[in-house]
């Protein structure tokens, strides 16, 4: 169905929010009529009866009449921010939880940019250009108003709205491509300086800072020289809008004063209609004036309805029980979207309850891919991952997420406590979830050392968990990996950092989970991880290579000591009796 015939959620909740502003733009609108109303009551009215009533009359009601006008135009403005806020409220949440998971998939480069769009749209609607948005309608009643007064007036009116529409409606066209251009340059540049930002550490320490800003001044100066070219053609325009809209109501006065002579019409007539003329292009003269603000709110409104048009993730009409942990693997193959370069090609296996399968294989095999497709972190290109004999993809995110366990190759905490990031933040004054935090921690083998900490389990870790070590890092992480019992648990190197300590508390907590019957996949590198796991597969250039069972290779290595064996017991023999030997070869 098109999109034009479905009003997106934004689309409707702007203009359902955005009816009471505009009704305040009605009144007004009509109450700022009253200075013209005004001159032209104190000129055909008070200066012919010379009435100092009609006069303090016409001056209290103009008064009362611009209070409220003043008073109306401060509510609109309210109104308009509380609508700024209000969208930012609604949309913010459903927003981050898109944007979370397209970045995750890696679809999108930009996963901030939802929600500076988000902030510019909120901004706009607070700011003064929306103001003229709402007023430029009211030109059509000021004009037609004017012709009520006289056709020619009218038409004079007519034509000089008209050709400051062209204006506006030519500087979109010259300015459209190359605004687009600039803000989306600038946000790249502004995305290079938050990555700068968020690698300090090691800029810093590899002495990268000045040439990192340097690319980044780069980055930005194209952005200004071409920034400087917009203006300037928007300044021209914008100057030229001010010089047209003066001479215009200087010609109205003129062709009013031409009326008043020859046509023997009134002199408030001639003054009255210049000033509503003046008000009639007011607001198209300030659309012009700040085109660059339009411009930026149309674009991040436009690209916010393409985001929040598309259905939810993860949304399904039938919930799927909590699976069992029955893993199957089927012809897995996976293509960036970007480059299209496929980094897993058809690969399969299946893991039962209780089963550990170790992933092994070089650098750049695959592994840490198979794993995030495990997960549902990315999306198959083709071929599926099967828990209990569903697609992971049919799964409800709020049932599959509890019942999965991930540990990322870089661990990274959030701000809080160790419960916390242990808890996966599902904390609720109802529930502090304290047993199962405790249990998972346990069963990570992580609970003396948290105890360790200077507040325990209320340890704040700091930005990104910055103030546990790696290692210590990796073990919290393995917990709440373990949080709430997964069925299925991947693990990317959950060896990487730990000292001896670490790796026992991990292999106790491997052989625990292997118990509980749960389902294990781990990326690893170390032979002591092989030692306890049921199957190995060995990966390589993104396709298993070789799977083995641990009775396969027990009987490998068994193999390998006995021809070691053997070849030492011939070195020994050689050695002893080289004449025989050298016999027997012979
Ligand atoms: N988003 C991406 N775009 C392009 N190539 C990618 C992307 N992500 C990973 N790769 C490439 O895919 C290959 C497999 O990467 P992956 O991280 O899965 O390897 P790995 O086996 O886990 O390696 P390691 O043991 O070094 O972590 C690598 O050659 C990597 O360069």
């Amino acid at each position: 169905m098109s999109r034009f015939i479905v009003m997106t959620d934004l689309a409707v909740f702007l203009r359902q929010r955005l009816r009471w502003p505009a009704l305040f733009s009605l009144a007004i609108n009509l109450a700022l009529l009253a200075p013209s109303i005004y001159m032209l009551q104190v000129y055909d009215r008070v200066l012919v009866t010379r009435s100092i009533e009609t006069l303090v009359m016409l001056t209290i009601l103009t008064g009362v009449t611009l209070a409220a006008f003043g008073a109306l135009d401060q509510v609109r403005s309210r109104l308009l921010s509380l609508v700024g806020m209000s969208l930012e409220q609604r949309f913010g949440p459903t927003l981050l939880s898109h944007l979370i998971v397209t970045n995750a998939r890696q679809t999108t480069t930009a996963a901030d940019d939802g929600l500076k769009d988000l902030s510019t749209l909120r901004n706009f609607l607070s700011g003064t250009p929306v103001v003229a948005l709402f007023d430029a309608p009211w030109a059509v009643v000021y004009v037609l108003l004017i012709a009520a007064f006289d056709w020619r007036l009218g038409l004079l009116a007519i034509v000089s709205v008209l050709v400051l529409l062209w204006l506006t409606w030519s500087n979109n066209q010259r300015t459209r491509s190359g605004l687009d251009g600039t803000l989306k340059e600038m946000r790249a540049a502004g995305r290079w300086a938050d990555r700068c930002l968020a690698n300090a550490e090691v800029v810093t320490a590899l002495g990268m800072s000045d040439t990192l800003s340097r690319r980044w001044a780069e980055q930005t100066a194209s952005v200004h020289d071409r920034n400087l070219t917009m203006g300037s053609r928007t300044g021209v325009l914008s100057a030229s809008t001010r010089t047209l809209r003066q001479m215009v109501q200087v010609l109205m006065m003129a062709l009013g004063a031409w009326l008043v002579i020859h046509e023997g019409a009134s002199s408030g007539v001639m003054l009255a209609t210049t000033i509503i003329l003046g008000r009639a292009l007011a607001p198209i003269e300030q659309i012009i004036g700040s085109w660059s603000a339009f411009t930026e709110a149309r674009l991040a409104f436009g690209r916010l309805d393409e985001l929040l048009a598309k259905p939810p993730e993860g949304v399904v009409a039938t919930t799927l029980p909590r699976p069992q942990g029955h893993l199957k693997v089927e012809g897995l193959t996976h293509v960036t979207p970007d480059s299209q370069r496929i980094l897993l090609r058809q690969v399969s296996f299946d893991a039962a309850p209780g089963e550990i399968v170790a992933l092994v294989g070089g650098s750049g095999a695959g592994k840490t891919t198979l794993a995030r497709l495990l997960v549902g972190v990315l999306r198959p290109s083709a071929g599926v991952v099967r828990l209990d004999g569903a697609d992971i993809r049919q799964y409800d995110p709020r049932v599959l997420g509890p019942a999965l366990g991930y540990l990322p190759q870089d661990v990274e905490l959030f701000s809080g406590t160790v419960a916390e990031n242990i808890a996966r933040f599902t904390q609720t004054p109802e529930n502090d979830c304290a047993e199962a935090v405790i249990a998972a921690a346990k069963a990570a083998g992580v609970h003396e050392l948290i105890l360790r900490f200077p507040q325990g389990y209320d340890t704040q870790v700091g930005e990104g968990g910055r103030r546990l070590s790696g290692g210590q890092r990796q073990r919290v992480a393995l917990a709440r990996a373990l949080y709430q019992a997964p069925a299925v648990v991947v693990l990317d190197e959950p060896d990487a950092s730990l000292d001896s300590e670490g790796e026992d508390a991990l292999m106790h907590a491997l052989q625990g989970l292997k118990q509980r019957g749960t389902t294990v996949v781990a990326v690893t590198q170390r032979r002591r991880l092989l030692g306890v796991a049921d199957k190995v597969i060995v990966m390589r250039d993104g396709q298993v290579e070789r799977t083995a069972t641990q009775a396969q290779l027990q009987a490998q290595a068994q193999q390998a000591q006995q021809s070691q064996v053997a070849a030492a017991q011939r070195s020994a023999a050689v050695v002893a009796h080289p004449h025989q030997s050298r016999g027997q070869t012979a």
